[in-house]
């Protein structure tokens, strides 16, 4: 036997996409170009009509489906789709023992029975690190002791709009011309009040402290065009201050960053030298 017929080739993930929005399509098109050892091979819209047309480059071999046929087709999803179908992406995947990775983090808080079913049959949860940083420095110093996380968002009138919080409490933001803060609390407060807004608060606190201990200011800076994060942590190994200057995708509550992070999480999954987390 030569030695190139010894290799075996690396067997190809099959990729499920849940939503196709910023997030989704981005990712789409990253896989069709090509990303080593995975194949894109079902995605699920509201509109699949709509979708066969708009992504029809991507060819026969990917299948336009409702998010009930993904897991059939597929070895891990990708959930980017409105934070309420969370459960019915997530929930078929982690209970045939295969993976999910979870950019609608916030939603995992009320519906923590899917990491529990991941647990129950060999399946996994990745919440890729999305538009925030740092989250491997955040649950490294979680190994020790932590005293404290802060986190304090600045986002344009645009990242904002909509938010439930706003809505119940009456706050107006369309005609600020100064800088407002508009919500101070937790980062379980904040995934109530801001389900679509700060998943990046939660995300953080998965890694470290927990949502409970997680402190968070929003503000509305109608002077912004990023989205900013600035976050401090105290802990018995490290004390660090990290920012982050979102540049929005298509969607101004979606930073751009957060397709690139999903697609270096898939990398890492098959690298023979992985860095961070
Ligand atoms: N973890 C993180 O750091 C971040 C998380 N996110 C979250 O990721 C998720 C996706 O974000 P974006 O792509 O910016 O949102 P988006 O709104 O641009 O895209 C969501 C897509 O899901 C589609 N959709 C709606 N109903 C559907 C259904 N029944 N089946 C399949 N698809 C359906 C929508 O038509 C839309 O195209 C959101 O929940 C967002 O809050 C966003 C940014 C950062
Ligand atoms: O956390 C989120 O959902 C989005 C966010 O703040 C960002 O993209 O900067």
């Amino acid at each position: 036997m030569t030695a190139a017929l010894a290799v075996r080739p690396q067997e190809e993930t099959r990729v499920a996409i849940a939503g196709l929005g910023a997030i989704g399509v981005g990712l789409c098109k990253a896989l069709h170009d090509g990303i080593a050892g995975f194949r894109l091979t079902a995605v699920s819209a509201r509109d699949l009509d709509a979708a066969r047309e708009r992504l029809a480059y991507l060819g026969p071999s990917v299948a336009f489906v409702p998010i009930a046929e993904l897991e059939g087709l597929a070895d891990i999803v990708i959930e980017c789709a409105p934070a309420a179908l969370l459960p019915e992406i997530v929930g078929p995947f982690v209970k045939a023992g295969k993976t999910a990775f979870v950019l609608s983090c916030a939603a995992l808080l009320g519906n923590s029975e899917l990491v529990d079913l991941a647990e129950a049959h060999g399946g996994r949860i990745i919440v890729p690190s999305g538009a925030i940083l740092g989250l491997d420095a955040v649950n490294a110093a979680a190994q020790g002791k932590i005293e404290s996380v802060r986190m304090v968002t600045r986002k344009p009138v645009t990242g904002l709009k909509g938010a439930p919080f706003l809505v119940e409490q009456n706050i107006t933001i369309d005609e600020i011309t100064e800088p407002l803060r508009i919500f101070k609390g937790t980062a379980r407060q904040a995934a109530v009040g801001f389900p679509a807004n700060l998943n990046v608060a939660v995300a953080l606190s998965l890694a470290g402290i927990g949502p409970d201990r997680t402190e968070l200011e929003i503000w509305a800076d109608p002077s912004l065009k990023r989205n900013v994060h600035n976050i401090q942590v105290k802990a018995d190994s490290a004390e660090f201050e990290m920012t982050i200057e979102n540049i929005p995708s298509d969607n101004p509550k979606t930073g751009r960053i957060t397709a690139l992070s999903v697609i270096s999480a898939l990398k890492k999954m098959k690298a023979p030298l992985r860095i961070g987390g």
